[in-house]
C-alpha cells in the first residue's frame, strides 16, 4: 500500500486507539440492516404529488405509526397524526385553531412530543446514534438525545424528563421541536431516493422538484429523455431549447421558463405575434383548474407555432451533418408541396391541416428568417444566464447519470436498445459501432461533454444529445421516431404511431432481462431492471412486474395528462432489508385533503421479492465501500503502529 496514501490517513488517525475505534465502528455497523430504498419516476412536474409521496415515504409513515400505536388508536387518530408528520406546520395550526384553550394546547403538545419520541425511536432502531444524531433538528439535539435514551428504570429522573418537557412548551418551542421531529421522521423512513428519470415536462413545477432533491438528504437520478432535453438546452443545442419551449407552450407552462427561470419570451412573442394567427393544433392543453383567458391562450398559441416551426428547421441541418443518426425521413419540411399542402411520407401521400408554414422559404425549408435567428441567440443568452437553471442543471449533472448499478439492480429510465433478435442493438457513430453498455456510456461521455462546452453549439457531443432525446439508438427515447409533425399537421392517426424498440415487448422474457443484466455485469439471480419511461396501463390488465420479477416498470404516471391511461397515480418502489415492494398509488387530491379529511393516497403494496435472510449494509455498495475503509485502516494499524 501506498505509504503516502497511510500517511495521509494517519494524519486523521493519529493515535492506534482512533484507528481501532474507527475499524470496530465501521465492522459494526456493516452488520446493521440494509437501509431503504425509495425509488420514484416520471414525476413530470407534479411537485404537489410527489412531495406527498416523499413525505409519507409510500407509506412507510403511516405503516410504522400503525405499527406502534395500531391496537389502542382509532384510525381518525391515525390519519392526524400521520398527516401531523407529513406536513408539521399547517396541521399544527388547524390543532390550535380546534384547541380552544390553553390547558388543552399544552396538553396536545406534551402527548404529541412523546408520541414522535416515541415514533422516531422505532423508526431509526435499524440506525446507529450517530446516523440519528445526524437526522435530528440541530438546535434539540441535546435535549431529544436526554429524552431518546431514558435509561433510569427506578424513576428517579422523572421529574427531570417532566421538566424537560415542561420547559420547552412553556418556552413557546414546542411547535418548533414537532416540526422538527416530523422531518426527522420523514428522513429516517428513507435512507436513499432514486429518481428514474422525468423530472421535467408537461407538468407545472418542475423546479420546485429539483430544489426539493437538492435539499434532500440522499439521492441520485437516472436522467430521463426529457431531463436530457433540457440539458442539451443548457449545453447550447437550439433544437433542444426549441422543443423546451415548444412543450410548456403545447402545456401551458411557459411560466415555468419566465417566472421560474427567468427566461426572458418578450423577444419570441413579438416574433409569434408578427407572424401567427389562432390555430386549433397548437392551442395549449389547459392544467385542470386553471383559468386563463381567451387572450392568452392566442398568444401561447401563436408563440408554440412559432417554436414549433423553428424546431422543425434546426432539425434538418443535423439530420443532414449526421448521416449515422438515420433520420432522413424525418427530413420533412423537405417533404412538403407547398401548393398543394400536402406531404409523402414512406411514399404515401397526405393532406396537411392547420398548417403554419409562413416562414418557410420552400426552396430551402432549413432557413431560419433573420429575426428567428436573433431570438435563438436571444434565448440561447438568456438560457444559459439564468442562475437557478445553471443551479438545476449542475445538479442533475452531478448527481445523474444515463443508467446507476446500485445494490446489485440497473435502473435506467428507458431501455437497452435491442434487436428483434434480443441482441444488444448496435449503432455506428463517425467510424466505430458500438452496443450495449458500451453504447450508453459513449452516450453519457457526450452528453458530459456538451455540457462541459457550453459555447459550441453544433458539434457532434451537442448534436448527439438531442440524438438521445429523438433517436431510434437511443436508450432513453425507446421508440424509432417521433411524430411531433405528424401530430400538429396530419389527420390520419396511422402517422401518429410511434413504433417501440423491440426492448418493451422483449423485456417480459426472464432470459433477456438476466442477458441484460450480465451484459451490465450484474449477477441475473439477484439483479433487477427498474425501469420508467412507459406508462403502465393498469386499467388494461398490464401488469408492472415483469419476467418473473426480474424486471420492474414504476411509471403509473405522476403526469395528470397521462392519469385517464394507467388508471392510478403512479407507482414506487422500496426496497428494504427484508426485500421490495411495489406500491401504486391513487389519485392524489390535495394536501388540504390529507390535513382537513384525514384521506391519504390509498397505496397498495405487492411483494417483488423476498430476501430469504435480512440484507445488512455489509452486502450493499455502501458496506462496500465500508469494507474498503476496513481494510485501508487495518493497513494503517499494520504500518504505523505494529512495527
Ligand atoms: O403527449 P405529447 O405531448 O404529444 O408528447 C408525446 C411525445 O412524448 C413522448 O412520449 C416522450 O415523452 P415520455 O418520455 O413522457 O414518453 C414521445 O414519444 C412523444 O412523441
Ligand atoms: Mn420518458
Amino acid at each position: 500500500m501506498d505509504s503516502q496514501f497511510l500517511d495521509l490517513l494517519a494524519q486523521k488517525y493519529d493515535t492506534e486507539e482512533k484507528v481501532i475505534t474507527e475499524i470496530i465502528n465501521l465492522e459494526a455497523i456493516s452488520n446493521l440492516p440494509k437501509g431503504t430504498e425509495h425509488f420514484v419516476s416520471d414525476l413530470h412536474g407534479e411537485f404537489q404529488a410527489f412531495q406527498h409521496v416523499l413525505r409519507n415515504g409510500s407509506g412507510t409513515v403511516k405503516e410504522k405509526i400503525r405499527a406502534l400505536f395500531g391496537e389502542v388508536w382509532t384510525d381518525q387518530e391515525i390519519n392526524d397524526f400521520a398527516a401531523l408528520v407529513y406536513y408539521p406546520e399547517e396541521k399544527i395550526r388547524l390543532v390550535k385553531g380546534d384547541l380552544c384553550n390553553k390547558q388543552a394546547l399544552k396538553r396536545w403538545y406534551r402527548q404529541t412530543i412523546e408520541h414522535m419520541l416515541k415514533l422516531i425511536s422505532y423508526a431509526s432502531s435499524k440506525y446507529t446514534r450517530s446516523k440519528l444524531r445526524k437526522a435530528l433538528p440541530e438546535q434539540f439535539v441535546y435535549i431529544v438525545e436526554e429524552l431518546l435514551y431514558k435509561t433510569d428504570s427506578t424513576n428517579n429522573k422523572d421529574p427531570y424528563y417532566e421538566e424537560i418537557y415542561r420547559q420547552v412548551i412553556s418556552l413557546g418551542l414546542a411547535d418548533k421541536l414537532i416540526i422538527g421531529l416530523a422531518y426527522t421522521t420523514q428522513r429516517l423512513v428513507v435512507d436513499h431516493l432514486h429518481v428514474v428519470g422525468d423530472i421535467y415536462d408537461r407538468g407545472p413545477d418542475p423546479d420546485k422538484i429539483m430544489d426539493t432533491l437538492i435539499n434532500y438528504h440522499s439521492v441520485d437520478i437516472q436522467w430521463g429523455n426529457h431531463d436530457v432535453l433540457w440539458i442539451g438546452a443548457y449545453a447550447g443545442s437550439l433544437v433542444c431549447l426549441a422543443n423546451i419551449i415548444r412543450i410548456c407552450a403545447r402545456y401551458d407552462n411557459l411560466n415555468i421558463i419566465e417566472d421560474a427561470y427567468g427566461i426572458n419570451l418578450r423577444p419570441l412573442l413579438n416574433l409569434a405575434e408578427k407572424y401567427y394567427d389562432d390555430n386549433p393544433a397548437f392551442r395549449p392543453k389547459l392544467q385542470q383548474g386553471h383559468t386563463v383567458s381567451e387572450q392568452e391562450i392566442l398568444q401561447i398559441t401563436k408563440i408554440h407555432q412559432a417554436i414549433a416551426m423553428i424546431q422543425f428547421k434546426l432539425e434538418i441541418p443535423i439530420i443532414k451533418r449526421r448521416p449515422y443518426f438515420n433520420m432522413s425521413e424525418r427530413l420533412l419540411l423537405e417533404q412538403i408541396d407547398y401548393e398543394n399542402n400536402e406531404i409523402k411520407i414512406r411514399g404515401k401521400i397526405y393532406p396537411l391541416e392547420n398548417t403554419c408554414f409562413i416562414t418557410v422559404n420552400p426552396q430551402q425549408p432549413e432557413q431560419l428568417l433573420e429575426e428567428e435567428q436573433q431570438v435563438l441567440e436571444k434565448l440561447l443568452f438568456s438560457v444559459q444566464h439564468s442562475e437557478k437553471l445553471a443551479r438545476h442543471m449542475n445538479f442533475l449533472m452531478k448527481k445523474g447519470s444515463l443508467y446507476l448499478k446500485y445494490n446489485g439492480n440497473l435502473l435506467i429510465h428507458g431501455c437497452i436498445p435491442l434487436d428483434e433478435e434480443g441482441n444488444m442493438e448496435a449503432m455506428r457513430i463517425e467510424d466505430k459501432t458500438y452496443s450495449g453498455r458500451q453504447l450508453l456510456d459513449v452516450f453519457e461521455y457526450y452528453l458530459r461533454y456538451a455540457f462541459a462546452h457550453p459555447e459550441e453549439t453544433d458539434d457532434l457531443a451537442t448534436d448527439m444529445v438531442w440524438y438521445i432525446w429523438t433517436g431510434e439508438c437511443s436508450s432513453l427515447f425507446g421508440k424509432r421516431e417521433m411524430t411531433t409533425f405528424e401530430r400538429y399537421f396530419i389527420q390520419d392517426k396511422e402517422t401518429h404511431k410511434e413504433r417501440k424498440n423491440p426492448y418493451y415487448y422483449l423485456r417480459e422474457h426472464e432470459e433477456i432481462c438476466r442477458k441484460i443484466l450480465l451484459e451490465f455485469g450484474l449477477n441475473p439471480d439477484h439483479g433487477h431492471i427498474i425501469n420508467g419511461h412507459t406508462p403502465v396501463r393498469e386499467i388494461r390488465g398490464e401488469n408492472p412486474v415483469k419476467a418473473n420479477g426480474k424486471m420492474v416498470v414504476i411509471d403509473g404516471g405522476f403526469s395528470k395528462a397521462y392519469q385517464s391511461t394507467t388508471g392510478i397515480a403512479g407507482y414506487t418502489l422500496l426496497y428494504n432489508s427484508f426485500g421490495m415492494q411495489l406500491v401504486a398509488h391513487q389519485k392524489f387530491n390535495s394536501r388540504e385533503d390529507v390535513l382537513c379529511n384525514g384521506t391519504d393516497v390509498l397505496s397498495v403494496k405487492r411483494l417483488v421479492d423476498k430476501e430469504v435472510e435480512r440484507k445488512l449494509v455489509r452486502e450493499t455498495n455502501v458496506g462496500e465501500k465500508l469494507q474498503q475503509k476496513i481494510s485501508n485502516l487495518k493497513n494503517l494499524l499494520e504500518y504505523r503502529y505494529m512495527k
